[in-house]
């Protein structure tokens, strides 16, 4: 698959591919998503969600766990995002590792990073809702003195240097700089307002990001909200976050062990 036309401007590696999979494919994994027995579910504050590829142990090995039947046959989502080329110089040429988010309208992550476990890609597939997804900065130290900037302590500039909206359906790709030197977060809000649209807040205005994506937006009311201004609800959405985790166990020395 060419990645080209699907390139976001303005950044060096971010892809956006619509319609990565098809209405019925969506409503496939959708029904394989919400039958999973709630065991399967780790709750967190504010979403929940699944860890696919097996557990990571604290010094980032990755003891492997099969897939679910529905990520690795059809609709074979691991071949088709290794087919993207996204993966070709990653340890193992495709992802061994997914992260299922669940976020009801309302819920959203805090700007964070994924950490040096992963090589440095990460496919995300959209389901259910849209989102919108930024991408945050450090701010630059202002003080080089200053010796207690630990990686945990560093500022974020709170005005994302990126936005993309993430329809249902679409592939997003984040790669290089974005993901390993920059943060990344979805606001926890019941809708999305564009351009035009913001509501009239008395004395100040609500800062709404310009959306990078927006010439390769395919659906009708996505593409209307954001090219003429408007306004979109959100839905429960899922999201499945592929990637590469470098280090895996060889099964059979642990059984040994
Ligand atoms: O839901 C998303 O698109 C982002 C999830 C995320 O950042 C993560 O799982 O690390
Ligand atoms: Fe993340």
């Amino acid at each position: 698959m060419d990645l080209a036309p699907f390139h976001v401007d303005n950044t060096d590696n971010i892809f956006y591919v619509p319609d990565f999979v098809t209405r019925r494919e969506e409503e496939l994994l959708l029904r394989k998503i919400t039958e999973s027995p709630l065991p399967k579910w780790k709750h967190l504050a504010n979403r929940r969600l699944q860890i696919w590829g097996g557990d990571m142990t604290a010094n980032r090995l990755l003891i492997p766990q099969p897939m679910p039947s529905f990520i690795d046959e059809y609709p074979n989502l691991i071949s088709r995002i290794r087919d993207t080329g996204a993966f070709d110089s990653s340890p193992h040429g495709a992802p061994n590792h997914v992260i299922l988010n669940e976020y009801l309208a309302g819920q959203g992550i805090m700007p964070h990073e994924d950490g040096p476990a992963y090589y440095p890609t990460v496919a995300t597939l959209s389901l259910g809702s849209h989102t919108l997804f930024h991408y945050y900065r450090y701010k630059p130290d202002i003080d080089p003195e200053n010796t207690d900037g630990c990686e945990t302590g560093r500022a974020i500039d709170t005005q994302p240097i990126l936005s993309v909206l993430l329809e249902p359906r679409s592939l997003i790709i984040t790669q290089s700089s974005l993901y390993d030197s920059h943060l990344h977060g979805i606001d926890s809000i019941t809708e999305d307002f564009f351009a035009a649209a913001i509501p009239p807040v008395s004395g100040e205005t609500a800062y709404v990001p310009p959306v990078s994506n927006a010439y390769l937006l395919t659906g009708a009311a996505e593409r209307d909200a954001v090219m003429r201004g408007g306004v979109l609800q959100r839905g429960t959405r899922y999201s499945l976050t592929f990637r590469d985790v470098a280090r895996v166990a060889n099964g059979a020395r642990l059984l040994r062990s």
